[in-house]
């Protein structure tokens, strides 16, 4: 995908450190978790013990060959650990940054409404301290009281500063990052050691790295392909000493590594561990594997519509009165409702006001009671020390809470607001008590090539359901506009959960975003939920993943990364399976013609020696391993398409070509070998 930034994939440091790990995971107690490398170590250890001591073993006529099969053995599982270590280098090196943002912080902790200096370390649950300006805020936790700008790139890499206030969705302040200016107090939400750099730390660095379901099941499809070759071998020898032929342990040995999975068998994790390192080099934290892996296997996308399919900076554009009313009183009351609402949609009427020059009573909002706007009631505004109630809000809202006061509905204010909505706006309808003045025409645009991305998700087989709190007729605009497949308009974060759980119901994996405290619940229902950065602790704890760039139309990308991941791993078992038949053609023959000169009509490759074939088909077997490295890293590449032209196209790449691939490579390595020998 062209938005997945590429960064190179390796420094000088993590090479150098991944080749020193490739001798330390040769320890057998950590190489037992890699069942077929395993075997493979085994193998090279008897025949370093054939090598080592020829008399007893009666081997002396084949040391030279024999030291070679073992010193391509050893490269072998050399090369598949040198594939691990490389993947889990980057991790390593940015977990050793983070580690450097985690100083012990002194902090500035609130005791019996005095200031005591403590160490961040001495910090638990519940408590309060106080940030200023300049200071590092000694833990995670939520803004109580103020607000303040605080620059979090230790976390992000983001520079500009976000502002943190106390309520609301941007309440949430994470330890090591810094206040730029103001002073809040924040309430400790994390004990020592559960912090999100901690959690961040052990999950770039891959210490918790469990292997996922998916990993565990091509993991015993490997294991039993090992077994089922390893009895093969094993009943060779006795079959052939039955014929007279008197086969080598080192050459069944050879013969026995060609046919295992070795190709997979060293990639996998490092496919793992690189597909997760796609997403967090795209700034996105994924709490396990196992949720990157679902991410791939997603059938339904939920997303919302402000700020994600729009850019979500609904602005004041316009007043339109309704009935009899007229445009600078209706501006006026729109003023007044708006004064105490701090949401982008309110700031937005008194900018749009002021820059009309349409006069308001400010002072009428002091002594008044703040509504503050919520999702549940649709409406902001202001109850006046007069008794006067001012709002605006959703249309259909403000019909209900003008009608229940008795109020009368102006004849145009449906036809009006239809006008609004079916350009894409949202309408709100301003009301003082039982009087509707008329609407606020709220503009928000699609973000540019929304309309591609669906059709992408489309092609591979993902549905996308737009939630919206908005009206049925502006949701229908916006679904047309943007290209999503279905939509639900004055949706509470309530319906999410709903909507989630039928889409469960019919066997479907489905995605969402989220930010606030009322978006938890649905989050950890998702089988993938992406909360943002900026959002509650709340939400990033219910969810499986979090964006530190709060940017949610990345589910998008987040999807992608998974799909590549399950597909990389796909295509290489493939390879590798289907590279093993190809061996056996090249060393089966040349096996029996070193026992029986007469079977050189079985080698169909016309290799140079059995021998050389032999030696040709372990080099192969080795190399091919660090060749694929860079495409285990980087991921197959793909384009959007349904699974089963996917798997077709998966098929003969890298089905044919694992079988043709090995022809080739060993026919080329025996003629510079046949050369050499
Ligand atoms: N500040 C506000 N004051 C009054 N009413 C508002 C305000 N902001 C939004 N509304 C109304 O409330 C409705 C619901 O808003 P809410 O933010 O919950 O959902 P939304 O942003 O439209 O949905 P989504 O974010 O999922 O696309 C809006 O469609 C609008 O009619
Ligand atoms: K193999
Ligand atoms: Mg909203």
């Amino acid at each position: 995908m062209s938005t997945i930034p590429k960064k190179k994939l390796l420094t000088g440091p993590i090479l150098q450190s991944a080749v020193k790990d490739s001798f330390m995971k040769l320890n057998p107690v950590t190489l037992m978790k890699n069942p077929v490398m395993f075997v493979v170590e085994i193998g090279t250890i008897v025949v370093l013990m054939m090598v080592l001591a020829p008399g007893y073993f009666h081997t002396e006529d084949s040391i030279g060959f024999n030291i070679t099969v073992f010193l391509i053995l050893l490269v072998t599982v050399l090369f598949a650990n040198f594939a691990e270590a490389l993947a889990e280098g980057r991790g390593k090196a940015q977990a050793d940054t983070l580690k450097k943002t985690k100083q012990d912080i002194s902090a500035n902790k609130l005791v019996g409404g005095a200031v005591k200096i403590v160490s961040s370390s001495d910090l638990r649950k519940g408590d309060i301290v106080v940030i200023s300006q300049g200071e590092l805020i000694p833990g995670d936790g939520e803004v109580i009281e103020g607000l303040a700008s605080v620059d979090e790139s230790a976390i992000t890499g983001e520079s500009a500063p976000v502002i943190k206030e106390a309520g609301g969705d941007f309440n949430s302040v994470t330890g090591g990052t810094r206040v730029v200016s103001d002073q809040i107090k924040v309430r400790i939400t994390s004990d020592p050691g559960e912090s999100f750099l901690d959690r961040m730390i052990s999950l770039v660095e891959g210490a918790k790295r469990q292997k996922t379901p998916n990993e565990i099941a091509l993991n015993t499809l490997l294991i039993s392909l090992t077994i089922i070759f390893l009895i093969v071998v094993v009943t060779l020898r006795p079959i052939a000493a039955y014929l007279n032929v008197d086969l080598e342990i080192p050459v069944l040995i050879a013969l026995l590594v060609c046919l295992i999975p070795t190709t997979i068998g060293g990639l996998l994790s490092a496919i793992g561990i690189a597909g997760m390192d796609r997403v967090t080099q795209f700034n996105v934290l994924a709490m396990s594997g196992k949720a990157v892996e679902a991410a791939g296997d997603i059938n339904t996308m939920i997303l919302d519509k402000t700020g994600t399919i729009t850019f979500g900076n609904r602005m004041a554009s316009e007043f339109v009165p309704v009935g009899n009313e007229n445009e600078a009183e209706l501006a006026g009351w729109a003023a007044v409702s708006s004064l105490k609402d701090e949401t982008p949609e309110g700031r937005s009427v008194i900018e749009l006001i002021k820059k009309q020059g349409h006069p308001y009573q400010a002072v009428l909002a002091e002594e008044a009671e703040i509504i503050e706007f919520r999702a549940e009631t649709r409406m902001s505004g202001l109850d006046l020390k007069d008794g006067r109630k001012v709002r605006k809000g959703a249309v259909d809202s403000m019909k209900r809470w003008v009608s229940s006061q008795g109020g009368q509905i102006p004849d145009n204010l449906d036809k009006r607001s239809n006008e609004i909505a079916g350009k894409g706006g949202t309408p709100l309808a301003v009301a003082v008590d039982d009087r509707i003045f008329g609407l606020i025409y709220l503009k928000d645009t699609v973000k540019p090539g929304m309309k591609e991305r669906f059709d992408e998700l489309r092609k591979m087989g993902i549905k996308t359901i737009m939630c919206t709190g908005d009206n049925p007729l502006t949701a229908a605009t916006i679904a047309a506009e943007a290209g999503v497949d279905g939509f639900i308009a004055e949706s509470t974060p309530e319906n999410k959960i709903e909507v989630i759980r039928r889409e469960q119901q019919e066997g479907k994996l489905v995605a969402m975003t989220g930010d606030g405290t009322n978006d938890a619940p649905a989050l950890a229902q998702a089988d993938v939920g992406l909360a943002m950065n900026s959002g509650t602790s709340a939400a990033k704890e219910a969810a499986n993943m979090v964006d530190l760039d709060s940017d949610p139309s990345k589910i998008i990308e987040v999807v992608a990364i998974g799909k590549q991941l399950l597909m990389t791993r796909g295509a290489l078992t493939t390879f590798s399976i289907a590279n093993d038949i190809a061996k056996y053609f090249a060393i089966i023959p040349a096996m029996f013609t070193l026992a029986i000169p007469e079977m050189e009509v079985l080698n169909v490759m016309g290799l140079g020696s059995p021998s050389s074939a032999i030696i040709s088909a372990l080099i192969f077997n080795a190399i091919i391993i660090p060749l694929l490295i860079p495409l285990a890293m980087r991921g197959v590449s793909y384009k959007p398409m349904s699974s089963v032209k996917l798997l077709r196209r998966n098929i003969f790449i890298y089905g044919f070509g694992g079988v043709l691939v090995p022809f080739l490579g060993i026919k080329l390595i025996d003629m510079l070998v046949s050369i050499w020998i």
